[in-house]
């Protein structure tokens, strides 16, 4: 069944919202970060994650964002177009501000910790002047990520890029992506999480998020009345993420559909989202059956964390597809399914 219709006369598949960062992993890891000598410097950022998740999978994908005008604001473009990602609304700053900067410390493989630098902050200096009608015309989908809305113009300029997508059949997808740096107070997170949430046709979370998002508006919820609430408001497909326990997509059709993490050896315990999410959306773009895309998803949150890197280590549609198989050969083929 059809949950989600695109507007298949389109010529971009996806157009993400947000920040593009750099990453730091070490490269000395299972150590403090304090303790870390070497780095090895990767394109970040959630929504620019997804963006190259989408792409390696053939998708035809777009980006609206500011980045530095520096170095670092050349390499992730020179990245994105390399990738095959459109960057003509990618802008650069020029009153200095900085791309954002992620420090990670890998101290085990299930304990990771994130350390941001996004002081004067290049992606959340995104205007509304930046939002252009035309180009969101262009797309299937918009994805919104949730940091984008953590202060203004940036605020504003997703609310406007949501209202021109509502305006112009373009699908939304909400990626709660909930990072608790820039955000002033819980009350903000709830006021703006809810207005993007109650318009988008997909949301994706982790309880945490939407636990976040429903703070003004009912707490405690489980996640069937998380769905059911966001089903009420028109949204299609709600996704809740359990971390390493799984994750259930509801339909607003009363369905919901589970999938276990496939067992990997882990490298480190970030990246799945990102993974997930491009991966998901990638089986929702191809028509296929929900099951199928959590599966896909799972398939790729694995082979991510399995990984160094969460944006130069995303699988092409071969690898998703030869990771799923070898996986069932080796533990059966209902691995994952619940
Ligand atoms: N230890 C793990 N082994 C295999 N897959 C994992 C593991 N931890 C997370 N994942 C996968 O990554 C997905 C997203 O992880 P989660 O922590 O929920 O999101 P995020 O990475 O955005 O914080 C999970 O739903 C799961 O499929
Ligand atoms: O999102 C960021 O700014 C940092 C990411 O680039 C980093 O790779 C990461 O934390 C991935 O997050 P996740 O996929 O949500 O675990």
């Amino acid at each position: 069944m059809g949950y989600i219709e695109f507007d298949n006369t389109k010529e971009i598949d996806l157009i993400a919202l947000g920040r593009v960062a750099v990453d730091f992993n070490p490269v000395d890891y299972y150590k403090k970060l304090t303790e870390s000598t070497t780095f090895k410097k990767y394109l970040g950022g959630s929504p620019a994650n997804i963006s190259v998740g989408l792409a390696r999978l053939g998708k035809k994908v777009g980006f609206i964002g500011r980045v530095s005008d520096d170095q670092f604001g050349d390499f992730v473009t020179d990245f994105f177009n390399n990738e095959g990602i459109d960057t003509s609304h990618i802008f650069r700053c020029k009153n200095g501000e900085k791309i954002g900067l992620t420090f990670t410390e890998i101290l085990s493989e299930t304990e990771s910790s994130i350390l941001m630098y996004r002081n004067g902050i290049a992606d959340l200096q995104l205007s509304v002047e930046d939002i252009d009608e035309d180009y969101i015309k262009k797309t299937k989908a918009l994805l919104i990520s949730g940091t984008a809305l953590s202060a203004s113009p940036s605020r504003e300029a997703a609310l406007k890029a949501l209202a021109l997508a509502k305006k112009n059949n373009v699908v939304v997808i909400f990626d709660i992506d909930y990072r608790p740096y820039t955000w002033k107070n819980t009350d903000e997170i709830s006021i703006y999480y809810s207005i993007v949430a109650k318009e988008s046709d997909i949301i994706l979370g982790s309880r945490e998020e939407f636990d976040l998002t429903e703070k003004l508006i009912e707490e405690g919820r489980t996640d069937k009345q998380t769905a059911e609430y966001f089903h009420s408001k028109g949204c299609k497909i709600v996704v809740i993420k359990h971390g390493k326990e799984g994750s259930t997509a509801y339909t607003n059709d009363g369905n919901s559909y589970s999938i276990k993490p496939f067992p990997v050896k882990l490298l480190k315990s970030f990246g799945g989202g990102d993974g997930y999410a491009s991966a998901f959306l990638y089986g929702l773009f191809e028509g296929m059956e929900i099951i199928d895309c959590l599966e896909l998803g799972s398939a790729s949150a694995a082979m991510l964390v399995a990984s160094h890197a969460c944006s130069q280590d995303m699988p092409t549609a071969e690898q998703l597809m030869e990771f799923i198989k070898k996986a069932k050969e080796e533990y059966g083929e209902m691995i994952a399914r619940i």
